[in-house]
């Protein structure tokens, strides 16, 4: 377990963090300027702080220098040396399990190429293998992915997530972007203004009604565990959730594969009545959990589905109108192209 508790002054922003990272991915999520880089920098001993606890297992790094904690850190862009092959740039971090290393980020084939003939994704791929191969007790990657455009996110993800599972020291992850984070890590910390405001697994803190306004109404929304059924020659998959069995776009998966799904709450749809003649595909039996009542003409209402739960955010007007009350056994539609195929992994 990775524990921190830092805090820092600067000129005109205050920055003060208490979480705790076991073992696995702890995403960082919070908007530009909320301190997220600020918290791996100390957690690395590469920014001062007024006040910087930082132990793993119990054992105190607050002291050593940064080299000495056996933190490996990847950062948005690359930073490889640019005049050494692929191979040297990985053992420069290190010689810890170079097989190992080499084969979980795929990069068996690129070994004698140099940075510039690596495409955006090869090269962070790279980078995360010299972190690893210092055999790093706590992994720390600040935005690895942002740099990179939607089709080179798609083709490192896969080895993010081979990596999550086999390795079993904590993973630091900030990043920017909820369907990353929802595909990635099974804890999430939400930073605003230097601050913790919310904190736990991925399914609590993005089904909590009351995150909306912290994670933006465009990043707000339910992630559902879910197991391939099969794949439709039409080009969907089937997905059977908690909440019951979803329809997705795309061939998601392997048939018998456990995949998470992210359903954005301003995707879902409420009815009181099940509807028949809609083309939506998904149509979930649920009952009301929670209402909470945003500033702006919004209201986001929790849902439990199953042994799952949903959130949607809809108008208060339609809340009004429809009289949505805590309880109440209604349905939730959500429309199966709503669910990006990135945000299903
Ligand atoms: N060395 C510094 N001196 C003064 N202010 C700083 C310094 N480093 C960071 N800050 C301030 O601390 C705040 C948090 O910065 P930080 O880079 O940690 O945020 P962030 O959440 O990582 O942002 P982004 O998503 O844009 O990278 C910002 O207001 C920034 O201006």
């Amino acid at each position: 377990m990775l524990r921190v508790s830092i805090a820092k002054e600067f000129d005109g922003f205050a920055l003060d963090v208490t979480l705790d990272a076991p073992a696995g991915v702890t995403a960082i999520f919070g908007p530009s300027g909320s301190g997220k880089t600020s918290v791996i920098r100390a957690i690395a001993g590469l920014l001062a702080c007024d006040r910087a606890e930082v132990s793993l297992d119990g054992r105190d790094l607050s002291k050593l220098s940064p080299h000495k904690r056996g933190v490996g850190y990847v950062f948005q862009d690359a930073r490889l040396f640019p005049h050494m092959s692929v191979l040297k740039n990985l053992r420069y971090g290190g010689v810890h399990d170079e097989d190992a290393v080499v084969a979980v980020l795929g990069l068996g084939a690129l070994l004698d190429r140099f940075p510039a003939a690596l495409s955006g994704g090869e090269k962070q791929r790279v980078a995360l293998g010299r972190a690893l191969m210092s055999a790093p007790k706590v992994l720390l990657l600040d935005e690895p992915l942002s740099a990179l455009d939607a089709p080179r996110k798609a083709e490192v993800l896969p080895y993010l997530e081979a990596l999550r599972d086999q390795t079993a020291i904590p993973i630091l992850y900030v990043s920017h972007d909820m369907g990353e984070v929802a595909r990635l890590a099974s804890r999430i910390v939400v930073l605003n203004e230097g601050r913790v405001v919310l904190e736990g697994t991925v399914e609590d803190v993005l089904a909590d009604p009351a995150a909306v306004p912290f994670l933006g109404v465009r990043d707000a929304g339910a992630v559902l565990t879910g197991r391939v059924v099969g794949h439709a020659t039409d080009g969907l998959t089937k997905i059977e959730t908690g909440a019951g069995a979803l329809w997705v776009p795309g061939a998601v998966g392997r048939a018998g594969s456990t995949v998470r799904v992210r359903v954005p709450a301003q995707d879902v749809i409420l009815s009181r009545s099940a509807p028949t003649d809609i083309s939506a595909l998904n149509v979930l039996p649920v009952t009301i959990a929670a209402l909470e009542r945003g500033a702006g003409p919004g209201v986001a209402v929790a849902l439990t589905a199953g042994d799952a739960r949903l959130l949607a955010r809809v108008t208060k007007r339609s809340c009004d109108v429809m009289g949505l009350a805590v309880g109440d056994q209604i349905f939730a539609i959500l429309k199966a192209t709503a669910i990006a195929p990135a945000d299903v992994g």
